[in-house]
């Protein structure tokens, strides 16, 4: 599902004649099969967002090749990933990234807004999404009237809506208490196993990372696959 081939990034900071270079991904190479849940844990700084926005596309690595379903996605112009992120990337974040001015239902809603579905077909999958995270009553709700774990939920629903055969997951549960964590989880491998859908959820939380199948940490820009925690 995800190829990650010798990929290298550094950053560079400063201004012209002071420009220092930052490495943060030394030649990281590794798989993710379909279906999988794998978790990258690494401390803070050590590289898990850079990792992330590399495979999304979102920033292009200095080095190497990524690819996503066959496809050498790090290759792609800014507009031809974006179509692609459309069709095969959920996303869900710590802070979940709702619409404060929408209601939950509208913020399922958008990602087929943007693909430009018709609004029959909108409003049923938005329905039958809402309903498989458990939410469908509080439809009308804006994200200030729910609890975290449920604002979270709208935001797997908004991953979920498109039926992206992969979800890509920053630090998922940092923002829940730990019952809401557990249960979030939970629920992460339940989509998994009854929708066969790849994760690859990025935590520096040890209690996270358990839920992989397969634990691979970052430490000084390189990975170690096989962890064992
Ligand atoms: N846009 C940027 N410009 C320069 N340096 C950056 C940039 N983004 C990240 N860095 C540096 O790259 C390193 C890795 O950052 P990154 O955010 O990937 O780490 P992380 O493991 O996700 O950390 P955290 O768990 O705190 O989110 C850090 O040293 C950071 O300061």
């Amino acid at each position: 599902m995800i190829e990650i081939k010798e990929v290298s990034h550094a950053f560079e900071i400063g201004k012209k004649n002071q420009k220092n270079i930052i490495p943060v991904l030394k030649d990281v190479s590794f798989n993710i099969n379909r279906g999988e849940i794998v978790t990258i844990i690494g401390r803070s700084g050590s590289g898990k967002s850079t990792l992330l926005n590399i495979i999304s596309g979102f920033i292009k690595p200095t080095n190497g090749e990524v690819w996503i379903n066959e496809k050498l996605v790090s290759e792609l112009s800014e507009s031809k990933f974006a179509d692609f992120r459309l069709e095969t990337i959920g996303f869900i974040f710590q802070n979940f990234q709702l619409i404060p001015s929408m209601t939950a239902f509208q913020n399922v809603e958008l990602p087929l807004i943007f693909k430009g579905i018709n609004e029959s077909d909108r409003k049923k999958q938005t329905m039958e999404t809402l309903k498989r995270v458990g939410l469908e009553d509080y439809k009308d709700h804006y994200p200030s009237e729910l609890s975290g774990g449920q604002q979270q939920r709208v935001s797997i629903a908004r991953a979920l809506v498109v039926n992206p055969p992969l979800i890509l997951a920053d630090e998922p549960t940092g923002s829940l208490d730990s019952d809401t964590e557990k249960d979030l989880l939970h629920f992460i491998q339940q989509l998994n196993k009854d929708l066969g859908i790849t994760f690859l959820i990025i935590t520096h939380d040890e209690q996270v990372a358990k839920i992989g199948h397969r634990i691979i940490e970052i430490a000084d820009g390189k990975v170690l696959e096989g962890v064992a925690l």
